[in-house]
This record gives C-alpha cells, sequence and structure tokens, in this order.
C-alpha cells in the first residue's frame, strides 16, 4: 500500500530525518516507535506532504501509495488524495477540528471538497461504529469545544474514516486524551483495521501499545530507521543494542521487583548529528567504526526478515 525509502527531510539547513525506510502493506498495522524528537511526526507528515514547499525539503528513493508517486504529484492531485486514500489522525484532536463550525458542517465540508454526496444516516452510522452511539444525532449539532477529548478524537477518527480511505496514519491518537480512554482508543483502532481492512501507520513512544496493537515494528532513533522487522522478533529477539536497552526498560518497569532501568546519556539534538551511529555514545559495543560512519540498514542474515542498522548486530546477538 504505502512504500518509503530512504525519506529525508531539512528544515532550513538542518537534516531532521535522515533515512526511513518501511513498507506498510494492506491490512497490516505497523508501529513506528522512538523517543521525543527522532522524527516520528516530522516523517508522518512528510508522507501525507502536509509541510508546505518552503517550510521542509522532502527527498525520498520511494514515496509511493498504491503505485502513485507522492512525490512527483502536485498540491492540487495531493489534496484529491488526502481523506481519500490516506488520512490522518492527529495527536490533539483540536488539530483536526475547525473551532468555529459544527461537527455536521465539518463532515459536510469534507464532502463537499471532495464531491462526494452527504448522507447524513451514514455519518449517524460511522458516529455509532466509532463508539458515539446515543450522542450521534446531537453531536452532529455541536461545536468542537462542547465535547470532550475522548468524543471529539472519537469524532476525528470518524472525519478520518469517512471517505473509506486504505491507509489511516495515527500520530499517538492516545497522546492528549484522558488515560482511561486509551483502551478505548486503541481497541476502535484495531476494530477498524480488522473490519474494514484498513492499513494503519501507528505514531507511539509507548511499548506497551505497539505491543498490542501492531503486525510490524519501526524503531526510530536520531531520525534513521535503527531496527524494523515483525512485532514478535522485535520484542523477543532484537539486535540492535537500542532496541535491546529499550527493552531493559520495559522489562524492569513490568517485573516491578527491582529497580528500574534507565537509559544512560541524552538523545541528540538533529543540530548536532554527524556521519557516525547516532547511538554510539550510549553503546555499550561501539568501536572506533561506528564513529565514522553512519551504518546502512541491512536484512538481518537469519530467518527472521528483520532489518538492523548497526555494523555489531550480528556479534551482540552471537555473545
Ligand atoms: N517545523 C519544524 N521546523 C524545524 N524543526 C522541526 C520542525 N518540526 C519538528 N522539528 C524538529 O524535528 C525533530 C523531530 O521532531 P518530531 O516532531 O518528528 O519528533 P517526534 O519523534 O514526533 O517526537 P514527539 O514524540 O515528541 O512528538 C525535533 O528535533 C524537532 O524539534
Amino acid at each position: 500500500m504505502l512504500r518509503v525509502e530512504n525519506l529525508k527531510v531539512k528544515f532550513d539547513q538542518i537534516q531532521v530525518v535522515r533515512g526511513i525506510t518501511f513498507t506498510l502493506r494492506q491490512g497490516m498495522i505497523l508501529s513506528v516507535l522512538g523517543e521525543s524528537g527522532s522524527g516520528k511526526s516530522v516523517s508522518a507528515m512528510s508522507i501525507m506532504k502536509l509541510y508546505g514547499e518552503n517550510q521542509a525539503l522532502i527527498t525520498a528513493d520511494k514515496l509511493s501509495l498504491n503505485e502513485i508517486d507522492l512525490l512527483s504529484i502536485n498540491e492540487r492531485s495531493m489534496q484529491k488524495i488526502r481523506g481519500v486514500q490516506i488520512a490522518y489522525i492527529f495527536q490533539n484532536p483540536n488539530d483536526a477540528l475547525s473551532p468555529n463550525k459544527t461537527i455536521r458542517s465539518q463532515f459536510k465540508e469534507l464532502f463537499r471538497v471532495h464531491h462526494r454526496t452527504y448522507d447524513e444516516k451514514e455519518i449517524e452510522a460511522l458516529l455509532e461504529t466509532v463508539g458515539l452511539n446515543i450522542e450521534s444525532k446531537y453531536i452532529l449539532n455541536m461545536y468542537p469545544h462542547q465535547l470532550s477529548g475522548g468524543q471529539a478524537q472519537r469524532v476525528t477518527i470518524a472525519l478520518a474514516l469517512s471517505l473509506n480511505p486504505k491507509v489511516i496514519i495515527a500520530d499517538e491518537p492516545t497522546s492528549s486524551i484522558d488515560a482511561s480512554l486509551t483502551d478505548v482508543i486503541v481497541e476502535l483502532l484495531l476494530s477498524i483495521n480488522k473490519k474494514y481492512g484498513i492499513s494503519i501507520l501507528f505514531i507511539t513512544h509507548d511499548f506497551d501499545l505497539a505491543a498490542r496493537i501492531s503486525d510490524e515494528i519501526l524503531i526510530l532513533y536520531g531520525g534513521l530507521v535503527m531496527e524494523y522487522g515483525k512485532k514478535t522478533e522485535i520484542f523477543n529477539h532484537a539486535k540492535h543494542p537500542y532496541t535491546q536497552e529499550l527493552m531493559k526498560c520495559v522489562n524492569s518497569i513490568q517485573s516491578r521487583d527491582g529497580e528500574l532501568y534507565t537509559l544512560t546519556g541524552y538523545a541528540l539534538d538533529p543540530t548536532e548529528f554527524k556521519d557516525e551511529c547516532p547511538f554510539w555514545y550510549r553503546c555499550m559495543y561501539s568501536t572506533v567504526v561506528c564513529k565514522s560512519q553512519i551504518p546502512q540498514l541491512i536484512e538481518a542474515r537469519d530467518t527472521s526478515s528483520c532489518f538492523v542498522r548497526c555494523i555489531h548486530a550480528l556479534e551482540v546477538n552471537n555473545e
């Protein structure tokens, strides 16, 4: 469905995303995991081409959606694709909703822009699908500020679904709502994926959520893919030292009987990026070679069909 090869994004002279590669296949859920500032949202916004031409320089060896080359098409053509073939769920529902329009007007506007016929019964049914059962009729009359955080995020999910897209990018959709609603939204995304076969790119920094929702996992660090593969492989046999460190942190939280394990050091700011492995500062396996080049993303030479960006990964895993 969605193929991204070597995606790079630059703001002014600062390269923020330095090489993102993945394939989101039909009906799959791929989680993009990474610390704050690793480039998750910038990558997602770039795939949707939500930055103006003067805002960001976006390049890639390939950026295609169902064989449509997203890099070469103009903004007018992209507008026809957004919402219809690929939809975006923002971290904060208020980023997707116009404050001065009722929810009904927002659905109508979306349908008008895409020359579709607005059918209120269909929208009410859709609102029920996302769990706004009894309230669906009333919600259409409301303004965004009259909705709770959970209701607003469900409305944005209904808006994202309304034109039957094949792919949804969900950018930390639970981060701005009450923690008690996280499960509800995650279950909703899972049911949408199963019911309509929609592929989902799920952006998060929460390992537990990624473990629950994903088929595949992509680990970002320093604007680069560090590891990418099937969820079970990544969680049970992580190959990159960074992923292994993250797993130690997660396991120490879950075990609750020992001290919490924390990663030493800090993630680099894009202004500090150099042609070196961005993790060598914090890596117990680093050698002089790690400081001399950015390692290639290579396919692990076993049966796991995993990709890893570390020249020591094979040694580390043979120890
Ligand atoms: N419009 C912009 N102009 C310049 N730099 C930006 C812009 N947007 C993001 N950045 C920088 O790009 C880097 C990656 O940001 P991004 O928002 O993708 O991180 P993230 O991984 O999504 O983090 P978080 O989990 O905190 O949302 C950060 O260093 C950020 O400061």
